[in-house]
């Protein structure tokens, strides 16, 4: 401890005070300097001042010591004893008395130094144990002094603490009202500036004000004149409500037309065959008339010729009468000229007689033979007559026919007008119908308990409202004993039959064959320019878990009358009203193609050899076709190598349903929620064209079994199986992204998210029309599943896809007269 060494004996007597303060070499000269081997009052001198030394510092050594030994006190300094110590004899070489005495002399010196130095030691000692006494004291002061201390710096650490702290949340305080005080002189700045600006705004504001004042003048006349003009466009906003209402009645008077148009284009369908039958009675008519015509020409020119014939016979034998007459003129002459002149004999005579007789016989027959020819004559002339007669009829009869044939004919192409005119009307009003409807619309379907899915429970999970009885838009479904209620355009209970879905849809798949847009001719420097419109979209797909029924709702048994699905139906409807159609002068052309999406990769169900739509499986090292969705200027989609089919009947499109069937090519496995669960999206396309001399349409219909839409937990896929899960699941959820991208009217749609997607945008965009099954299961097993599909769908429901062309009719005052 500092103190206590402080109070040690100094090491070197020579140096150092006892009370261990170092003595200035200056002082210790003053102290030694006047006591010089001096005498006891020098000493005592030195004591004195030594003992105040002592006193003062609390002190027990001193440089000088009094040393007494016997009277003798000698008091030395360190220099002396150094002096003593170094001193040398000094004298003559030989002077050995004077060395001696110098030696005694120097003994006697060095015996009282010793004395003196051991006074000194004495002194030291006791001076020792007084410094040790009181160091002991001192120490004991020290530890208290010590404790105390320690006390204190407790005490103060405390208070150090307590005060840091105190400075810290000063310091932060301080730091706060500093960063305050900035935002003060900032906001202080910005507020001054405010202020500045604000004195200028309030300057031009009042330059402003008295601007805004003659404004609002103005404003105040205009506010007059726009209330004029509002309370003119409440009276048109009426007009247009009333507008809106007419439409409507219009609508369902359109309704009402179009069964009248039916019905009557139905009777004139009628009168079409009729006047088709008597046209054609007319035809054979006119065919045999002309026939019997020809006929009469060719009996007339028989006739004719006979007649030349005997005319040539009868002038021949006229000839030859008078050929003969005259002959016999000259005979008789000769006769008489005979009998006159020579009188020949009576045999020459007799001779002569029979010549004449014979002559004159045959004179007589053919005089005979004249008036039977002549007879004949008459009778071919009479009969000449009779066919020129019966010519001139049947040309008559020919020209009446001919009018009549005219007539029908006129009859024929207005009544086609009527027809044409009439189905434009239909097709108008048909459209207009699903229109309102609205683009995109969803049915839900409940397929019946199956006896795999065990025995009916007592609390149904599906059911249907009261308050919706007859409508058959709502379904509600119970979740751990919450209702839940969904409304859609249509709901078939587990009842309803495939011929009942059907007929809910037979209008939907007419207007792909209506084809709405037509190509039309525009007529151009009087020549025929066609004007592409783009094809009609029709879509149809079914969502729903596994097991739900989507592809029994779709395809459903082909074998089976009553349970063959809407793609055999539809394509059924198809062929027949295009071959009723192709009477009126349109031809159809139809192609066929199917796919699925597997797993992301597209497959031509339709290739001849499996391993071609297999892009995933080389063939000899080659890989399979990679297909690509494309998109043309014309909003039309394809898919590049996919094989398509031209189709002429239903027979041959169940020829190729049976070659892409879920038996053979498509992509199906066992699910623990189905037996023969679909692992694919299967797409069945047909592209109808029809053409009649005027205008030509196309028409495209899409008819979709989507993948089973079960959460991964659900379907208790694993390996293979659980990537295929995945990859729907994906799919579903591009849909669902797309569907709600549409339904918020987003900028951007992201149909290139998926296959499925890209291939279904023109059926979700533009004024396509589409339609969505949703079908649920009953099990209360797949409660969850159901209302996943339920939500999933009500939100198509509200969306709207393309422009309505409903609304664009209404805004434009010219249109709003061409619809009305
Ligand atoms: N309305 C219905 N009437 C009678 N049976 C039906 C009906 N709907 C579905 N089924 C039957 O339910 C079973 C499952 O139906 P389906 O295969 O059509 O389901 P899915 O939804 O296509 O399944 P996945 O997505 O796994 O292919 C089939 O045996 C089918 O015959």
């Amino acid at each position: 401890m500092a103190t206590r060494n402080q109070n040690r004996p100094p090491k070197s007597p020579f140096h150092k005070k006892d009370g261990g303060e170092e003595i200035p070499f200056d002082k210790r000269r003053r102290i030694a300097g006047g006591t010089r081997l001096a005498g006891p009052t020098a000493a005592s001198r030195a004591r004195q001042v030594l003992s105040a030394v002592n006193s003062n510092n609390q002190d027990t050594a001193s440089d000088t010591a009094s040393v007494a030994e016997g009277s003798e006190h000698v008091e030395f300094t360190w220099e002396d004893v150094d002096a003593l110590l170094n001193e040398k004899i000094k004298g003559k070489k030989f002077d050995l008395k004077g060395k001696l005495e110098q030696i005694s002399e120097s003994n006697k010196k060095l015996r009282l130094c010793i004395k003196w130095l051991q006074g000194k030691v004495h002194n030291l000692n006791q001076e020792q144990e007084k410094l040790r006494n009181s160091l002991d004291e001192s120490e004991k002061k020290c530890s208290e002094i010590e404790i105390g201390r320690k006390n204190k710096e407790d005490e103060l650490n405390t208070i150090v603490g307590e005060l840091r702290h105190i400075i810290t949340s000063l310091e932060e305080k301080l730091a706060k009202e500093e960063s305050e005080k900035l935002d003060a002189i900032e906001c202080y700045n910005r507020e001054k500036e405010a202020r500045v600006a604000a004195e200028a705004l309030i300057a031009s504001l009042s330059q402003e004000l008295e601007k805004t004042r003659q404004e609002k003048m103005t404003a105040d006349q205009k506010v007059v004149s726009v209330n004029d003009m509002y309370k003119r466009l409440q009276e048109y906003n009426t007009s247009l409500q009333q507008y809106n209402s007419r439409l409507q009645t219009d609508l369902a008077t359109a309704n009402a037309t179009l069964q009248r148009v039916e019905k009557e284009k139905s009777t004139i369908v009628e009168n079409l065959g009729t006047l088709r039958g008597h046209y054609a009675s007319l035809q054979d008519q006119l065919t045999s008339s002309r026939a019997s015509q020809d006929e009469a020409v060719k009996q007339k020119e028989t006739f004719m010729n006979e007649a030349n014939r005997l005319r040539g016979e009868l002038q021949q034998v006229r000839e030859d009468r008078d050929r003969l007459h005259s002959q016999m003129k000259l005979l008789t002459a000769d006769i008489e000229k005979h009998k006159e002149s020579t009188g020949k004999s009576v045999a020459e005579l007799d001779n002569m007689m029979i010549k004449s007789n014979a002559l004159e016989e045959t004179c007589a027959s053919q005089r005979e033979q004249l008036r039977i020819l002549q007879h004949q004559l008459a009778a071919a002339n009479e009969k000449l007559k009779m066919a020129d007669l019966s010519v001139s009829e049947t040309k008559t009869e020919y020209e009446e026919k001919k009018q009549e044939i005219c007539q029908l004919r006129k009859r024929l192409a207005d009544a086609e007008l009527q027809i044409n005119e009439k189905e434009m009307l239909r097709r108008k009003l048909h459209n207009t119908i699903l229109e309102l409807k609205g683009n995109i619309r969803v049915f839900c379907r409940v397929r019946p308990l199956l006896p795999e899915d065990g025995c009916a429970s007592d609390f149904p999970v599906i059911s249907y409202p009261a308050s919706d009885e007859g409508h058959e838009q709502g379904i509600d479904l119970t979740q751990s004993g919450q209702k839940y209620a969904f409304t859609f355009d249509k709901v078939f209970t587990h009842e309803a039959s495939q011929t009942d879905v059907f007929s809910e849809i037979s209008e939907l798949v007419q207007s792909a064959l209506d084809g709405y847009k037509f190509l039309k001719f525009r007529i151009l420097y009087l020549s025929m320019i066609p004007v592409y419109c783009g094809a009609d979209h029709v879509c149809i797909f079914a969502y729903g878990q596994t097991g739900s029924g989507k592809t029994y709702t779709m395809m459903g048994r082909p074998q089976s009358i009553d349970q063959k699905g809407l793609i055999p139906r539809s394509l059924e409807q198809i062929f027949e009203t295009s071959q009723r159609l192709s009477a009126q002068g349109w031809k159809y052309k139809m192609q066929a193609s199917v796919l699925e999406i597997y797993n992301e990769t597209i497959r031509d169900l339709l290739a001849p050899n499996r391993t071609s739509w297999d892009a995933t499986r080389p063939e000899n090292g080659v890989p399979g076709k990679q297909y690509a969705i494309k998109h043309d200027a014309n909003g039309e989609t394809y898919v590049s190598d996919l094989t398509i089919v031209d189709v002429c009947s239903s027979k041959e499109v169940v020829g190729l349903k049976i070659k892409c069937g879920r038996a053979s090519n498509r992509s199906v496995g066992k699910t623990q929620m189905n037996e023969q669960s679909s692992r694919s999206h299967f797409v069945f396309t047909l592209r109808i064209t029809a053409v009649n001399a005027t205008t030509e349409k196309h028409g495209v219909l899409n008819l979709i079994d989507l993948a089973g839409s079960e959460r991964l937990s659900k379907s208790g896929s694993t390996g293979d199986q659980l990537k295929e899960t995945q990859a729907i699941n994906k799919s579903l959820s591009c849909l669902a992204d797309v569907i709600f991208a549409l339904a918020k009217k987003d900028n951007h749609v992201p149909f290139r998210n998926s296959k499925l997607t890209y291939l279904l945008q023109p059926c979700l965009s533009g004024d396509s029309k589409t339609l969505m099954f949703v079908n649920l299961s009953p099990e209360p097993s797949s409660v969850n599943e159901s209302l996943c599909s339920l939500r999933f769908a009500a939100r198509v429901n509200t969306c709207q896809i393309g422009v309505p062309r409903r609304q664009t009719a209404i805004r434009s005052a010219d249109s709003r007269l061409s619809i009305g």
